[in-house]
């Protein structure tokens, strides 16, 4: 049996570049990946998605250019616009390639599972290492819907490998990857429908959020089917039937599958070293990563963090930190994250409600989009800025931006918050006109009434 210094079990966000460190520190480290390298955010989530993205909302934003006087024809390569996508991801998943040998990280290809304490395998290779981490991330979770097994479906897994454009898209699924890829096929010109379970978009931000966001798809043409569930699927001549409970049947030639995901972790044969699992299959950490297994630690989504590549980053750095001997936690950070829909969300912090929950004496204003010169400018004005402070101390606490490249714009909000910044700051700032940012201290200014 091999042995090393650190075993990184799924090369996601964070164990490529925690691997590649103790490599580089002339430890040993040894990397197990089943699939490919870089896990699903360069390879099946957000590199492929947001590549992808920049072409579906350049169309889409040459079909809304009519209310700015362009009258634009749009044709949509789409084998051009997939192999791109495809050519972008490959390229950065060969960039991580190179860095783990260039670090002198062991890469090995194979499933791995643990085999006694401290002891992992996969394939042939059989390791035992005193340091632990799991990077094992998720998957998308498949309703049972009747009919569905067996049909060739789309999840995120397999949607960048079409070759050609959906004339028609059923989408199941109101969250991220469903809006995100939804309106994508739509700019592109699918004919989409989307099934929502509820009665609204995004059901975990804010309701004018959703609605906000439901007003843009409808604007791309998009039908959404609120409180409506797929309870059969068939599947011939190549179209797909989804019957909802309603009784209604919608007809495309893809279905997407977007209904969330399930932790990575069956095959990790758990038990065997003592690592708990929650109701969900996800890892049980505690605030500094440590599972219930000695020595064995896990990051990112399987972990039951955030669903965010910059939170699995950011663990990397928390927990190197960490077995340096630093006294670092997971919980003290500022959570930022975007929806990169058009327009898009950005969010960071806590909501009024979240606040008030936490028995904080907390206010919100609002500013809508159509009140801002660069967005009636540009012709972007479906949206708004809403900023929460704690009126005790002043303090910003959170924001939820919807508008043109929000997910940018947040940032502001984010090192504010970071900063523990009061809302007087932001209201003294001179900002540029006319930009978007030129809103913010415009927002800050509405508590002053
Ligand atoms: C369509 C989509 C779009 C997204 N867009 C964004 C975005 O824009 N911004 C953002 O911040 N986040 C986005 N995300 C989320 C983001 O991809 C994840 O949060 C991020 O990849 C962190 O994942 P991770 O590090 O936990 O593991 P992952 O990146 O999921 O990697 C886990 C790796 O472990 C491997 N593995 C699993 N089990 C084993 C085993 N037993 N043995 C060996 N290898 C194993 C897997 O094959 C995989 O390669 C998106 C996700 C999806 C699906
Ligand atoms: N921009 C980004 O950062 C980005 C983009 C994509 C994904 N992600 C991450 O990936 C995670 C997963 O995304 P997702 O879209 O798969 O999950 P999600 O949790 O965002 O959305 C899942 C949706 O499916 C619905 N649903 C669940 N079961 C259903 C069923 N049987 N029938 C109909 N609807 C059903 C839920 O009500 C919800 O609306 C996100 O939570 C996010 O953390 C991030």
């Amino acid at each position: 049996m091999e042995t090393a210094d650190l075993i990184v079990i799924g090369s996601g966000q964070g164990g490529i570049p925690l691997a590649s460190d103790f490599a580089q520190e002339g430890r040993r480290a040894v990397i197990f990946e089943r699939d490919v390298l870089g896990g699903s955010c360069i390879n099946y989530g957000c590199t492929p998605s947001k590549a992808f993205l920049a072409a579906a909302h350049a169309a889409g934003r040459a079909r809304h250019a009519d209310k700015l006087g362009i009258h634009a024809q749009v044709n949509v390569d789409f084998p051009a616009v997939m192999q791109r996508v495809r050519g972008i991801k490959g390229s950065f998943n060969q960039g991580i390639h190179k860095r783990l040998e260039d670090a002198g990280v062991k890469i090995v290809f194979a499933e791995a599972s643990f085999v006694g304490e401290k002891t992992v395998a996969g394939g042939n290779f059989v390791v035992q290492a005193p340091i632990i981490v799991i990077n094992t991330g998720t998957s998308a979770l498949v309703p049972d819907i009747p009919g569905l097994a067996g049909t060739p479906y789309l999840t995120n897994r397999n949607f960048f490998d079409l070759k050609e454009l959906p004339p028609r898209l059923v989408v199941i699924g109101g969250g991220y990857i469903s809006l995100e890829l939804g309106q994508g096929l739509a700019r592109l010109g699918s004919q989409t429908q989307i099934i929502v379970r509820g009665d609204r978009l995004l059901d975990a931000e804010e309701p004018e959020v959703s609605a906000t966001l439901a007003q843009a798809l409808e604007q791309d043409g998009i039908k959404l089917h609120f409180h409506a569930e797929a309870k059969q699927v068939a599947y011939q001549n190549g179209i797909f039937t989804a019957t909802l409970n309603s009784g209604e049947e919608l007809q495309a030639e893809a279905l997407l599958v977007a209904t969330g995901r399930k932790p990575n972790t069956q095959a990790l044969n758990a038990a065997a070293t003592g690592v708990e699992l929650d109701d969900r299959g996800y890892i049980k950490i505690s605030d500094r990563f440590a599972t219930t297994g000695d020595g064995i630690y896990a990051i990112g989504d399987a972990a039951r963090q955030p669903a965010f590549t910059h939170v699995s980053w950011e663990d990397y750095r928390r927990l190197k930190a960490i077995l340096a001997g630093e006294n670092r936690t997971r919980s003290d950070r500022v959570l930022g994250y975007a929806v990169y829909t058009e327009p898009q969300v950005g969010r960071v912090g806590m909501t009024l409600e979240q606040a008030q929950q936490k028995g904080i004496n907390a206010r919100s204003v609002t500013l809508q989009m159509s009140q801002i010169a660069r967005a009636i400018e540009w012709g972007h004005d479906l949206g708004f800025y809403r900023m929460v402070i704690d009126n005790d101390t002043n303090k910003i606490l959170g924001a939820t931006l919807v508008g043109y490249e929000a997910g940018e714009i947040v940032h502001v909000f984010l090192d504010l918050i970071a900063a523990e910044a009061t809302w007087q700051l932001l209201e003294q700032s001179v900002h540029i006109h006319p930009t978007y940012g030129e809103a913010l201290p415009s927002l800050a200014r509405l508590y002053q009434q």
